[in-house]
């Protein structure tokens, strides 16, 4: 499990740790990290250029003792002062190490760029010179390093307010910060190498935590030689109208692909004659009127890819969540919910899989309010709503009261594509079915969309279908440990 923390988090815990070290201790870990992972970049040290951007806080001290360390190995180190100060003590080891003050010029002539402009102390956007600073290392030809964070990202939270470095590698000190795992700070972090300044007892809880492979294939059920179709669990998908058929195929296709032991599907004739001839696999009732009684026992429902927003689909939405079984609310059945939020009043568990623009339907926000600031906004809808939110997007992310909102590191642009949505609904019912919890279910089957999705697009564009087709794929992958 890789965690990560707020910064004013790391503050408190790098505070308790200072109080037991002598002075400059950490910066000095934190240099001689930033320093190696800098000169693995360049190659060779000796002789190449590295210019730095230097802020008015420890950022700036932070690049000035790591350019020092460069200096002392043969790297002509230009320093670019953005701040009215900068940290004495590491200017002056800089200076006496052989580097030197230079304007903005140098940075068209660097080999590499060392951002320390800003880091954890950073409040709301860069202002200048910082900002052009920040524009020009974008521009610049050499690969940026980011210290701590690249400068413009906000640590806590990923959000991105106006100019922002984009890094080829992040070199952050002590623990991963929130804002490197959640877009946008994620995609100007790029590469994300932890160092090792001593911080890790003196951490508390994780804000976020993002699952490994190997995390991914302990929490995933497994079938054992006494399971049958009916232990390994049976879910229930009640998705499509005769509008909309292919959501129906979709979802049953990513449900019997992530190991549910039966599907059960129910739905009127269109989309019924579909299933049935996509997935022969899957168990069929043909409603001709909204109701579950005649569908058989399932452990887990699925609601509302395609299903339609009007009396039929709510209908059908207060049946499923007025039982005892967790269900997962997706699509049109997020619609139904957004008008009638009483629905979403049970004991069971519920996960709901919205996208920014059905989440701000569904606690009255803004959309793009919600893309800005994802994790704040799943967390709250968690807890205003009482179920468990994987909110889908760049980032997609799992929140459930009380727990770390889990961040999912796998994905790809090429899923943003219609039809992806109702693979996954399938995959993350199937792991309800098999007993998983909401937020576990929600985070395994993020991790494996994502994965299938990386291995369908494969640099190419993809259709839903492919995902669902690589399923077994990232299964595999997972199992294998290469994942
Ligand atoms: N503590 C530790 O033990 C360790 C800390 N470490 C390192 O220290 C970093 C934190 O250092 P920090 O606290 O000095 O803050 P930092 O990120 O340099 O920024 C503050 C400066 O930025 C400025 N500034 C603020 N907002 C701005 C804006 N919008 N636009 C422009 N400028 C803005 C602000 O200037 P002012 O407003 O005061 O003029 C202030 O001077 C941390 O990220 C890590 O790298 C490591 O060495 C490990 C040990
Ligand atoms: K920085």
């Amino acid at each position: 499990m890789r965690t990560a923390y707020t910064a004013d988090q790391i503050r408190a815990a790098e505070h308790v740790l200072m109080a037991g070290l002598p002075p400059g201790t950490l910066m000095q870990r934190a240099a001689a990290g930033l320093a190696a992972a800098c000169a693995g970049l360049l190659g060779r040290v000796y002789g190449s250029r590295v210019v730095l951007l230097v802020g008015s806080g420890d950022n700036g001290g932070d690049a000035l003792y790591a350019g020092e360390r460069l200096a002392r190995r043969g790297a002509r180190v230009e320093a670019i002062l953005a701040g009215s100060r900068a940290h004495e003590a590491g200017l002056a080891a800089l200076l006496r190490a052989g580097g030197r003050v230079a304007g903005p010029g140098a940075l068209t002539r660097a080999d590499l760029i060392m951002d320390g402009l800003v880091g954890i102390g950073v409040s709301g956007a860069l202002r200048e010179p910082y900002a052009g600073l920040a524009e020009e290392a974008n521009a610049a030809r050499a690969p940026v390093v980011a210290v701590d964070v690249p400068s413009g990202v906000d640590a806590s939270t990923g959000r991105v307010q106006g100019a922002a470095v984009r890094a080829l590698v992040t070199v952050t000190m002590g623990a991963v910060k929130t804002g490197l795992l959640v877009d946008p700070g994620a995609g100007h972090a790029g590469r994300v190498e932890l160092v090792d300044i001593g911080l890790g007892p003196c951490l508390p809880d994780p804000d976020v935590a993002a699952l490994t492979g190997g995390d991914v294939d302990d929490l995933l059920p497994r079938p054992g030689k006494e399971s049958d179709k009916y232990r390994r669990g049976v879910l229930g998908v009640l998705a499509g109208s005769d509008l909309y058929t292919g959501a129906a195929v979709l979802a049953v296709g990513g449900a019997l692909r992530a190991g549910a032991g039966m599907v059960r599907y129910a739905g009127p004739a269109e989309p019924v004659a579909q299933v049935r001839a996509a997935w022969p696999e899957a168990v069929i009732t043909l409603l001709d009127r909204p109701s579950i009684k005649d569908v058989g026992r399932v452990q887990a429902w699925v609601l509302g890819p395609g299903l339609g927003t009007g009396d039929w689909a709510h209908e059908l939405a207060a049946q499923v969540l007025g039982t005892g079984l967790p269900v997962l609310v997706d699509a049109d059945g997020l619609t139904v919910v957004a008008r009638d939020r009483s629905l979403l009043r049970r004991a069971a568990p519920t996960l709901i899989t919205p996208h920014a623009g059905e989440l701000a339907r569904l606690i009255r926000a803004e959309r793009a309010d919600i893309e800005a600031a994802r994790l704040q906004h799943a967390r709250a809808a968690a807890a205003e709503l009482g179920v468990t939110v994987l909110l889908k997007g760049s980032t997609t992310v799992v929140a459930e009261e009380p727990r770390p909102v889990r961040v999912n590191p796998t994905g790809t642009s090429w899923l943003a594509t219609g039809g992806t949505g109702d693979v996954l609904s399938g995959v993350a019912g199937a792991l309800l079915a098999q007993g998983l919890g909401a937020y576990d279910a929600g985070s395994c089957a993020a991790y494996l969309h994502g994965l299938a999705g990386r291995l369908a697009a494969d640099g190419a564009p993809l259709a839903a279908a492919d995902v669902a087709t690589a399923l077994p794929a990232a299964f595999r992958a997972v199992a294998a440990g290469g994942a």
